[in-house]
């Protein structure tokens, strides 16, 4: 099971978005300070009627994390080993509502913003947790979109696959930048990305590998957070851009888990920004 996270905040010059693979964590990522460009935890409620109804209002408030959860079809492995996913999850779409089983007598309900199956095509679920992220950047706004789950439950799947042998399985990365490259014209605008990745406590630049050890700047005044010295490379269409994001996979640190023979071991952020 993969989570989702959605949040949109005001930008200034330009527009940015953000899209990170966050890879075996334990617990949620700690909270930011800054509203822009955050990384920030995804807001699991436990059910209950004051957090219901807590839910409720928080809707349509601006800037409010959205987290979705995606259940992923059972592998190769697990049919074989006849595991049964609803010994221990129960999902609830028309309620939104996910029930964990601890046992045969004690559970716990949480509450998501979307809930979506195994059945959940990639456009739906970049049309539920994404498209709106990308339109708000449109808008004018900062955005990020997060996935968050154990190894193998489907993140690289969800943001990351090309599709390019069948484009129903394009992820959320390709969708996105489709839908920006659709918005805006590139005679008078630029798109530009940084693609990077965090493994071991630093952040090397998937563009260009040599540039393994980048630093974190926070605006002490602002708080601000940017990374000057990544490779910020400009799109010239959607191919340019999967291209890039082929070269980047490629510079991955990858190696297998027990749960996924082709884990990426490392935290993907994708970064684009768009100039007026
Ligand atoms: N919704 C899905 N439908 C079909 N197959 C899926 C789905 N989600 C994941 N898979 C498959 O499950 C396997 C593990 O998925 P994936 O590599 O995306 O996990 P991950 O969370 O990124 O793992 P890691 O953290 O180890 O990199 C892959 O073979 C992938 O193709």
């Amino acid at each position: 099971m993969a989570t989702t996270a959605s949040i949109y905040r005001n930008g200034n010059y330009s527009k940015n978005s953000l899209i990170t693979n966050n890879n075996k964590v334990e617990r949620p990522p700690s909270v930011n300070s800054n509203p822009k460009n955050s990384l920030k935890s995804k807001s699991l409620r436990k059910s209950a009627p004051a957090a219901l109804g807590a839910a409720k209002d928080d809707t349509g408030v601006p800037g409010r994390v959205r987290v979705a959860v995606r259940l992923r079809p059972r592998n190769a492995e697990e049919m074989v080993a006849d595991a049964d996913f609803a010994d221990c999850v129960e999902l609830q779409p028309e309620v939104k509502r996910l029930k964990l089983r601890k046992n045969n007598w004690d559970s716990d309900t949480y509450e998501f913003d979307e809930l979506l199956t195994e059945f959940a095509s990639q456009k739906r679920v970049y049309e539920v947790v994404a498209k709106p992220v990308v339109e708000s950047v449109l808008d004018g706004y900062n955005g990020t979109v997060m996935a968050y789950g154990q190894t193998g439950t489907g993140k690289t799947y969800t943001l990351g696959r090309l599709g390019e042998e069948d484009t129903a399985a394009r992820g959320i990365m390709v969708r996105a930048m489709e839908d920006i490259l659709a918005d805006v014209s590139l005679e008078t605008n630029s798109v530009s990305i940084s693609y990077l990745q965090l493994y071991m406590e630093t952040i090397q630049d998937l563009l260009n590998p040599t540039n393994d050890n980048i630093s974190i700047v926070e605006d002490p005044k602002s708080g601000d957070v940017s990374l000057p010295g990544a490779s910020l490379v400009e799109i010239r269409n959607q191919q340019s851009f999967v291209e890039l994001l082929r070269l980047g996979e490629a510079h991955r640190f990858a190696a297998n888990t027990k749960l996924n023979a082709e884990s990426s071991r490392s935290h993907a952020i994708l970064m684009t920004s768009q100039m007026l």
